[in-house]
């Protein structure tokens, strides 16, 4: 298993590349479900996701072209994806595949939607919480379709297609919405989303799906209304960037010092991490070219966040967050909201020096001056990254075990890090 070794105290300077946004690529790629022409996604990042949901919609009958874009010197360009899913060849999504991924459980909206039928494995993903589908269940529901679960598996059933109905979610949740949204695009009428997720990647995703002759307003906002059309057709589009990554890094530089250009980054996709960052001492700009990140030259300040749905402060920025305030200059509360098992990161954080006490959903980190490099473990996507922000500005060498959640979700991470000045390397084990 491959692991990463970060040797700290290098300022991080020059250009990071932001890639296409993973959690945006994801639902666009099972958009293409509900169509029998050719979808063309541009930007698509190269991601351990991406690559098993590719295999999970070829289980379906979907067909798929890859072509790496290389332009200039920008050899980490985003790729192009073509998929087509001429017919539907199976409806059943099997535990093998959908187990791995939280995402992929969300083929089941498309599905039932155009084959009026769909079997969907109860989904996994990164440990991070119990992760219920309940939402899934009731708003399938509301459209018409029969559920029923059998040996681990979703079973739903729609003969005479979906209905357009109002769908009322409890809670904000991302996934729901995606799905829901997708079902509705071929249902028969009005279909209304309250309490709809306001996420990029939800706005994204309706950018797409109108593109391929879908009839959605209102995505961005908390109600969302699709009116049901016969058929929808292919498209292109080009994958919104990365708010987490973008994030990611912008709180690497805020660790390490340094002057770094974000390119192909958006401050509209990521206001109140952005705000939170320069609370907390960080320069930010944005340019034509991308987000420019630098310290005002005052250290690091403590800042108390509280996770939110957006535009709030995102839960999968919250551990990288958490990283740089163990070396802020006071202490820090950081309140997890969405995930009630999202603090794994807090132990290994500790190997490095943290300080860090742990009361329910409310973490309290003591800023230390001095974090020292240790052998710690990855538990899940976002806590990995967080590892290796506080392995840049820790004294010695932090191996981060277990990397391939990082694969996950960060393309050629060392790569981008390395160009920017960090003594970081991939040992391939
Ligand atoms: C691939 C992807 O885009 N993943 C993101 C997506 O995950 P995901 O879509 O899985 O997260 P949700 O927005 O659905 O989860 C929000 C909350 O709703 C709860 N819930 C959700 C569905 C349901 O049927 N019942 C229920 O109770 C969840 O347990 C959680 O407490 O949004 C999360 C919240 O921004 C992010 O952390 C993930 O990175
Ligand atoms: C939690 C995440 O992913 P998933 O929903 O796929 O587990 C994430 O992207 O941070």
């Amino acid at each position: 298993m491959d692991s990463i070794k970060v040797v700290g105290g290098s300022e991080l300077n020059g250009v990071i590349p932001i890639s296409g946004a993973k959690n945006a690529t994801l639902p666009l790629m099972i958009a293409s479900l509900l169509t029998d022409e050719t979808l063309t996604l541009n930007n698509v990042p190269r991601l351990r996701d991406v690559a098993q949901l590719m295999q999970i919609l070829s289980n379906h009958g979907v067909d798929y072209s890859v072509n790496g874009k290389r332009s200039g010197q920008d050899e980490l360009a985003g790729q192009t994806l073509n998929l087509t899913a001429r017919e539907i060849v199976d409806t059943t999504a099997p535990y093998e595949l959908v187990s791995k991924m939280r995402a992929s459980f969300w083929v089941i909206g498309p599905l039932v939607s155009r084959c009026h039928e769909a079997r969907v494995s109860l989904p996994g993903g990164c440990a991070i919480g119990t992760r219920p589908v309940d939402f899934f269940i009731d708003g399938l529901s509301a459209l018409g379709a029969d559920i029923e679960i059998e040996g681990g598996y979703v079973v739903v059933k729609a003969p005479g297609g979906l209905k357009g109905a109002r769908v009322d979610f409890p809670k904000v949740s991302v996934g729901a919405t995606h799905t829901i949204m997708m079902a509705a695009t071929l249902a028969k009428g009005e279909t209304e989303i309250v309490n709809a997720a306001r996420e990029p990647e939800v706005v994204d995703l309706a950018k797409c799906l109108k593109a391929m002759g879908a009839k959605i307003e209102g995505e961005g906002t908390s109600t969302i209304r699709i009116q049901g059309v016969p058929r929808l057709h292919g498209a292109h589009h080009s994958v919104v960037p990365d708010r987490i990554e973008t994030g990611t890094y912008a709180m690497a530089v805020a660790m390490t010092g340094g002057d770094v250009l974000l390119q192909g980054a958006r401050t509209d996709l990521l206001e109140s991490a952005l705000d939170t960052l320069r609370q907390s001492g960080a320069e930010i700009e944005q340019t034509p070219d991308g987000i420019k990140v630098y310290r005002n030259g005052n250290g690091i300040q403590p800042v108390d966040i509280t996770t939110e749905p957006f535009p709030g402060f995102p839960t999968d920025l919250q551990a990288q967050f958490m990283a740089l305030m163990t070396r802020a200059g006071g202490s820090s509360r950081i309140t997890e909201t969405i995930f009630e098992n999202r603090f794994m990161h807090v132990q290994e954080l500790a190997r490095l020096g943290a300080q860090i006490q742990v009361d329910g959903r409310t973490a309290t980190i003591e800023g230390v001056s001095t974090l020292r490099g240790a052998p710690v473990m990855a538990t899940d996507l976002r806590a990995s990254v967080s590892l290796v922000i506080a392995g840049l500005a820790a004294e010695g060498e932090t191996t981060v075990n277990r990397v391939y959640h990082l694969d996950r979700g960060f393309e050629r991470l060392e790569d981008k890090l390395t160009r920017c000045g960090a003594t970081i390397e991939r040992i391939s084990g």
